[in-house]
């Protein structure tokens, strides 16, 4: 017998904290008793009780989230969508400037390189979006490091080497791959392009990529592996949940799906207080919530803060031998950034380590990988331990030479992140595949003038590391990074 579906009205009679209704893909939940429990606070879901809130829950959550989360007795049922009254949309002044913006952008074949993808998303991209991409922690030092590191770094070139043929090819975590590149980890896909992280997949999948699937992607992890083609590789990112019976589904799932490797993200206990990040949320959720009731300012910290609550903050060194059993991936620690923990890694069997902070989005001053990383490998060496890991980079890579002086250092591959963001959220799949290609066209060009045929004959011997220690050298002004970068700013005064 067929349901009666819920009116508009049914569901806007429950349009408070004592009862609290929303329709999210055009069915009805009562999340009244979970208001309190939202990471992201009660604010924002109370700022839509009553009312339609797809569009917010989109970019935040992958679809399954309600099947996944939210007792069975709370799903309402289906509502008749022709008995809801659309939200009349305040004229927004910012959405008004966007989208002439938007129908003024350069076209995808006027972006030369990582930079430019930046640069255009950044007039394009909603602010919400773009702070929480763009965003690094405190004041954003480590963030602007990670990149002037590779600064510091000159390379040695070698002359009169036959290098008529360059090949891009190498392994990681023993899949084959065309390039030593790969796309890592980030949240919150679908803040940038409607289609989420698949879009990331896709574009992949056409360059031998491979895919760090996060565990925060908007899209859920089986959209994001059913979107892959062919063989094409793909690795599980994992927060780990204080809930380890959580941790232990997604990781057997993801590893009966396929996955190459586990990732234990290990430099975010807590996620880093990103101020940009904060201040567009802090604006958009606490002036509504303070106009009609002062007292409960919305107490999201930003995007960030709103979906991380669940990370377990007391991992350590004892949950290794935990995550053996629960899974026969390769388990690989991303977040490390110190040789000392590099060592400890090893005495635990651990295959991999990805050197690095995050993106600068975690602890700010922590040093760039590529410094680690300068300084791990002399020491594996020095111990005799060079193969005993493969040590992965990422942070600031934004050219086709950051990634060599990389492979130079003894990096196995190399991670990126935002500009893969950019490059989607600002000219979808085709931007994603056309920065991928940049990417490639520097790579052969840069090999050829430094001498070099193959990621096999890279050495220490090709660069000169003797400045990346020193922090306070002002390292030549990168006009094209600080101009796309994005300030801090400071708290506005009303304008009257
Ligand atoms: C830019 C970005 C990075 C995130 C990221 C989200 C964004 C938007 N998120 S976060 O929401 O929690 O911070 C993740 C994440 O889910 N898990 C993770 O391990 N690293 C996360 N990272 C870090 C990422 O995996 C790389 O370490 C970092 O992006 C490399 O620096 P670049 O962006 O400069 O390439």
């Amino acid at each position: 017998m067929q349901q009666t579906r819920l009116t508009g009205k049914d569901v806007a009679e429950h349009d408070n904290k004592e009862s609290c209704w929303v329709i999210i893909h055009g069915k009805a939940y009562d999340v009244t008793e979970f208001l309190p429990e939202h990471p992201g606070g009660a604010g924002v879901i109370l700022k839509h009780a009553g009312k339609d809130a797809t569009e917010a829950f989109e970019p935040i959550h992958p679809p399954d989230t309600l099947d996944k989360y939210l007792d069975r007795s709370k799903h309402l049922g289906g509502v008749d969508m022709s008995t809801v009254i659309a939200e009349e949309k305040s004229f927004d002044p910012d959405e008004e400037s966007r989208q002439q913006r938007i129908a003024l952008m350069p076209p995808l074949g006027k972006c030369f390189n990582l930079h430019d993808f930046e640069s255009v998303a950044r007039q394009v991209m909603r602010r919400g979006a773009w702070a929480y991409y763009s965003s690094g922690a405190d004041d954003e030092i480590t963030l602007r490091e990670n990149h002037s590191a590779y600064h510091k770094i000159w390379f040695r070139p070698r002359i009169l080497v036959d290098v008529e043929q360059v090949d891009s090819s190498t392994s990681m975590l023993g899949s084959k791959c065309e390039v030593p590149f790969y796309v890592t980890a980030t949240a919150l896909g679908k803040l940038g392009h409607l289609e989420g992280e698949v879009v990331l997949t896709r574009a992949a999948s056409r360059h031998g990529v491979i895919q760090m699937i996060p565990t925060l992607g908007s899209c859920s992890f089986d959209e994001i592996v059913d979107a892959k083609r062919g063989d094409q590789v793909q690795w599980l990112q994992l927060y780990v949940n204080q809930d380890r019976e959580i941790t232990k589904r997604i990781v057997q799932h993801a590893e009966k799906r396929g996955c190459k490797g586990l990732f234990v993200t290990v430099d975010a206990p807590q996620l880093g207080r990103r101020e940009k990040d904060i201040r567009t949320r802090f604006e958009g959720a606490a002036s509504d919530v303070q106009k009609n009731n002062p007292g409960a300012i919305d107490r999201s910290q930003g995007a960030a803060r709103a979906i991380s609550t669940f990370i377990d903050p007391s991992l350590s060194w004892k949950d290794i031998p935990y995550f053996k059993s629960i899974t026969k991936m390769p388990i690989v620690l991303k977040g490390v950034q110190r040789v000392e923990d590099v060592l400890t890694a090893i005495e635990h069997g651990i295959p991999a380590v990805v050197l690095s902070n995050h993106g600068g989005r975690q602890l700010d001053t922590a040093p760039s990988a590529i410094e680690i990383l300068a300084d791990v490998m002399p020491e594996l060496r020095r111990r005799g331990l060079q193969d005993k890991i493969e040590v992965y980079v990422d942070g600031g890579v934004r050219r086709a030479t950051d990634i060599i002086k990389a492979l130079c250092l003894g990096a196995k591959g190399v991670g990126i992140g935002r500009p893969f963001l950019y490059a989607m959220s600002a000219y979808g799949e085709p931007g994603v595949v056309h920065a991928m290609q940049l990417l490639k066209d520097e790579f052969e060009v840069a090999m050829r003038l430094i001498g070099a045929r193959s990621v096999g004959e890279l050495g220490p011997e090709f660069v000169d590391v003797r400045g990346l220690s020193m922090h306070s050298v002002p390292t030549p002004a990168d006009f094209l990074s600080s101009d796309v970068y994005d300030r801090l700013v400071v708290p506005a005064f009303a304008v009257k």
